[in-house]
């Protein structure tokens, strides 16, 4: 496998707690990984660590062959992310929100304006480019806040429960947005605990539980969904304290 992600011996204690345990994990480039786990699971740390807004305590995060220790500023620009948080200034509109952004990740001046429209037609807002953020929906702002992660091109596209607070046709509309960047071969990670919808859209499945990966398997030697969910059962129900049962 052609890894964009190798990950060797990685782990993050906070105070007495210890968030990651020895996680060694290679991910391929273009792959669609989900992540599932109960509260408290490490997986939100693990996608902070990549992304070099937390630090590791012991072990290395390879990014493109680069460690990303050593150059964080390099990673970041690799990098989208998104989560249920959008980032989004609520007095700009989206066009705006953009162009502040475009600024930020150093996108050249003459470039802007085209990369801004180009995006915002992919992720269908182009008709509201100039209307303010405060006035979207929770899915538009969620689609908007893809297009604010996309807009430096990263090959690598980190999720946090991205379906937090949207309905069913939003969510499908974030679905397929999302399908739509798989074009470019860009590697996608998602924690979510929506194992239905994840099973339609990754390739691979992990399970963390206590800081660890406990189940990492291709989609299609999984099956179907029922297999996924008797296997998160029967990892949860080995695991007194887990929480997570009832997002099933
Ligand atoms: N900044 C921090 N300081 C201290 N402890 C932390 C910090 N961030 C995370 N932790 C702890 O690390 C562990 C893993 O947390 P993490 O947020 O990665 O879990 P998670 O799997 O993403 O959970 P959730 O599904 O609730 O988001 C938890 O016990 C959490 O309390």
């Amino acid at each position: 496998m052609d890894s964009i992600i190798s990950i060797n011996g990685l782990s993050k204690i906070f105070g007495h707690r210890r968030a990651l345990n020895n996680i060694n994990l290679e991910i391929g480039k273009g792959e669609f990984v989900a992540i599932f786990g109960p509260n408290g699971a490490g997986k939100t740390t693990l996608l902070k660590v990549m992304s070099t807004i937390i630090e590791p305590t012991r072990g290395t995060v390879l990014i493109n062959s680069i460690e990303s220790k050593k150059d964080p500023s390099k990673i970041r620009g690799m990098i989208g992310a998104i989560s249920h948080e959008t980032y989004l200034y609520d007095e700009l509109t989206a066009r705006e929100n953009l162009v502040f952004f475009s600024r930020m990740y150093g996108i050249g001046k003459n470039e802007i304006d085209e990369r801004v429209e180009d995006i915002l037609k992919s992720v269908d807002l182009f008709q509201r480019a100039d209307d303010r953020t405060a006035s979207f929906s929770r899915g538009m702002k969620q689609r908007l806040s893809i297009a604010r992660a996309m807009l430096h091109h990263p090959s690598i596209l980190l999720m946090d429960e991205p379906y937090t607070g949207l309905d069913q046709h939003a969510a499908e509309n974030f679905e397929r947005v999302l399908m739509n960047t798989g074009n470019s071969g860009m590697t996608r990670i998602m924690i979510t605990h929506n194992i239905e919808r994840a099973f339609e859209l990754c390739d691979r499945m992990l399970i963390m539980d206590r800081g660890e990966i406990r189940f990492d398997r291709s989609k299609k030697d999984i099956g179907t969904v029922e297999n996924l969910k008797e296997k998160y059962l029967s990892i949860m129900a080995k695991d007194t304290d887990a929480e997570g049962l009832s997002n099933l």
